[in-house]
């Protein structure tokens, strides 16, 4: 019997690791590497990693890398080698597209042909993962194991973990109450947590939905600013609230609230495409920049959480095709689009444009 940590909870662990700024490793079939978050590595464990003799590189997205005009070589991954006298404040220049505008000459940036693609696509995905800005600083290590061992850092298998990062942790309810809301008396709320320490998620069950019928749903994705500071950059608010009231004149219905705030890549990088919105950027360039696809969410722990409740079918309110197809892919019918056209203001209008021009988005 062991009591170690599963592979599983050791990724919980690096996640947590790499957001405080401690080294992980990887270690593969192919070789193992030293990893370290860009966005929360320090002067001193640079200097540290830079000690140690063989040469760091930066791993970036190919999104990324297209902004700063860096070649990537593996398909949607690059290389940034590291100049000799790489300081902190450069590492971060090129992870961080902050100043872009402001410093446009860090290059030109010379990216690296061969490495480890396996071990750094796992980092990128780690670090993604952990909300932080998708860059990691990876030092090829001769002995991973040993390293890990003489510094107590995770050591993660990553042959066994690259399988993982791309299916749905398992979800379990946690508890249910009922929640009396504005909209009805007969709310419910319901609490559900992932298997792998991340974020749990709720839904609000209003009424009591029949399982053998559509249900009226909602799959709503966190928005702090919008759902809660009553932000007129987007329209998120007005959506919750619309939702919520048409399930209470219906006396049914199930609305998702899912932790998965600035279309997955968390609130701190969200804030970061406001910054760059600043700028002049439109929503999906932001996220581009940055590093991150337009919409780093994952529907299907939506379509879970309905299974796990008892519905096979859905009148979905929403105006996004992609999460009707990502219900239906998953084994929830999608029988009737409700749209929810509710919150446009002076604010949010080129962003709501850009999402119908862009993403898909129905007007
Ligand atoms: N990255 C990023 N996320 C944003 C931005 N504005 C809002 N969000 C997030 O976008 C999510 C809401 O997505 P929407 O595109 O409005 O709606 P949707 O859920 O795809 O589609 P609907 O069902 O039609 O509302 C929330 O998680 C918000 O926090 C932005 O400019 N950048
Ligand atoms: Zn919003």
């Amino acid at each position: 019997m062991s009591l170690a940590p599963d592979l599983i909870e050791t990724l919980a662990r690096a996640r947590a690791d790499l957001r405080m700024g401690v080294p992980v490793v990887l270690n593969g079939p192919k070789g193992a590497a030293l990893v370290l978050a860009a966005e929360t590595l320090d002067a001193q464990r640079l200097a540290d990693v830079l000690a140690l003799g063989a040469a760091p590189v930066l791993a970036i997205s190919a999104r990324r890398a297209e902004t700063l005009k860096a070649r990537a070589y593996d398909g949607d991954l690059a290389r940034v080698i590291l100049p000799p006298d790489a300081s902190l404040s450069w590492v971060l220049s090129v992870a961080d597209p902050a100043d872009d505008l402001k410093t446009p000459m860090k290059g030109p940036l010379a990216t690296a042909r061969d490495g480890n693609a396996e071990l750094h696509r796992l980092a990128l995905t780690l670090v993604k993962t952990a909300r932080l800005l998708p860059a990691v600083l990876v030092l090829d290590l001769a002995d991973g194991p040993a390293m890990a061992e003489a510094n107590h850092l995770s050591l993660i298998d990553a042959g066994a973990a690259a399988p993982h990062m791309q299916e749905m942790s398992p979800l379990h309810p946690v508890v249910n109450a009922r929640l009396p809301l504005e909209v009805s008396e007969a709310g419910r709320l319901h609490i559900f947590r992932p298997e792998d320490g991340g974020e749990e998620h709720y839904a609000v069950e209003i009424g009591q939905p029949r399982r053998d019928a559509p249900v009226l749903a909602r799959l709503h994705s966190a928005c702090f600013t919008g759902d809660l500071l009553g932000s007129l950059k987007c329209d998120c608010g007005p959506q919750l609230r619309g939702a919520l009231a048409q399930m209470g004149a219906e006396g049914a219905g199930v609305l998702l609230y899912l932790n998965q705030e600035g279309r997955g890549i968390g609130l701190a990088n969200k804030m970061r495409a406001y910054s760059l919105q600043d700028q002049g950027f439109d929503t999906v360039e932001a996220n581009h920049r940055l590093g991150f696809e337009d919409d780093e969410r994952d529907f299907r722990i939506g379509a879970e959480i309905l299974k796990r409740m008892g519905f096979a079918s859905v009148r979905l309110l929403t105006n996004n095709p992609g999460k009707i197809a990502m219900m239906e892919h998953c084994g929830v019918a999608v029988t009737e689009r409700v749209p929810l056209k509710v919150g446009e203001n002076a604010h949010n209008r080129a962003y709501l444009a850009t999402k119908a021009a862009k993403s898909g988005h129905m007007l």
